[in-house]
């Protein structure tokens, strides 16, 4: 039995699988191709991703690869959680440039999907973070592209921590949504 939630923007779900617990602990289906089908989701997956992250307030992204290999991503929380972001970056969508956000937890157990045409990224809310995600075309470094994360055009309530960020070199100085060619149209 899946939950399948709109968010709020074309295409981009939660999804929250069974979790079956007993006194040795949970076992729980965390992809069926069959059940994403019975909620219209036929998607191939090619790839399986796993992040770890130190630090609470560790900022991955905003990332997505451009066409010929835009990626469909499946993201789950195996440890900690996150503040997960997707952002419409198809040009002449009528919510181009809008996000969505939600919190992805190893306790909630929930997974969110970001389409191809959508950037994605996220913020750690704990400490020893682990992300594990499922994408629907292989890892293409020439079509790897970001934008910055906190661009105020698209304006993302990332949560306040109170303290810095921890960002890779390459997202401290991602380009802004309108310096960006993302080759994706609506
Ligand atoms: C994404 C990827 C990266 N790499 C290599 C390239 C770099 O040498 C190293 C770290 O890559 P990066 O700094 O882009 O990793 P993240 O910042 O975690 O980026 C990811 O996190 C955000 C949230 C995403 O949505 C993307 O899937 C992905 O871009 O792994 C690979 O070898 N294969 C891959 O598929």
């Amino acid at each position: 039995m899946l939950e399948v939630k709109e968010l709020g923007l074309p295409g981009v779900l939660e999804i929250k699988p069974k979790k079956f617990g007993d006194h040795r602990g949970f076992f729980s289906e965390t992809y069926n191709a069959s059940k994403l089908l019975e909620h219209k989701i036929d998607l191939t997956f090619v790839q399986d991703n796993q992040s770890y992250s130190a630090s609470r307030g560790t900022v991955r992204g905003l990332h997505f690869q451009i066409p010929p290999h835009g990626q469909d991503k499946l993201v789950r929380v195996i440890k900690g959680s996150i503040f997960d972001v997707a952002v419409d970056i198809r040009k002449g969508s009528p919510t181009f440039g809008q996000w969505v956000g939600l919190t992805l937890s190893a306790d909630e157990w929930n997974q969110i999907l970001v389409p191809k045409g959508y950037a994605h990224g996220f913020m750690t809310l704990e400490d020893h973070t682990e992300v594990i995600y499922k994408v629907t075309d292989y890892y293409a470094a020439d079509c790897d592209r970001s934008i910055r994360y906190n661009d105020p055009a698209i304006g993302i309530s990332w949560p306040e921590l109170g303290g810095g960020y921890e960002l890779s070199e390459k997202d401290q100085r991602a380009p802004l949504l309108n310096e960006t060619d993302t080759g994706f149209s609506f």
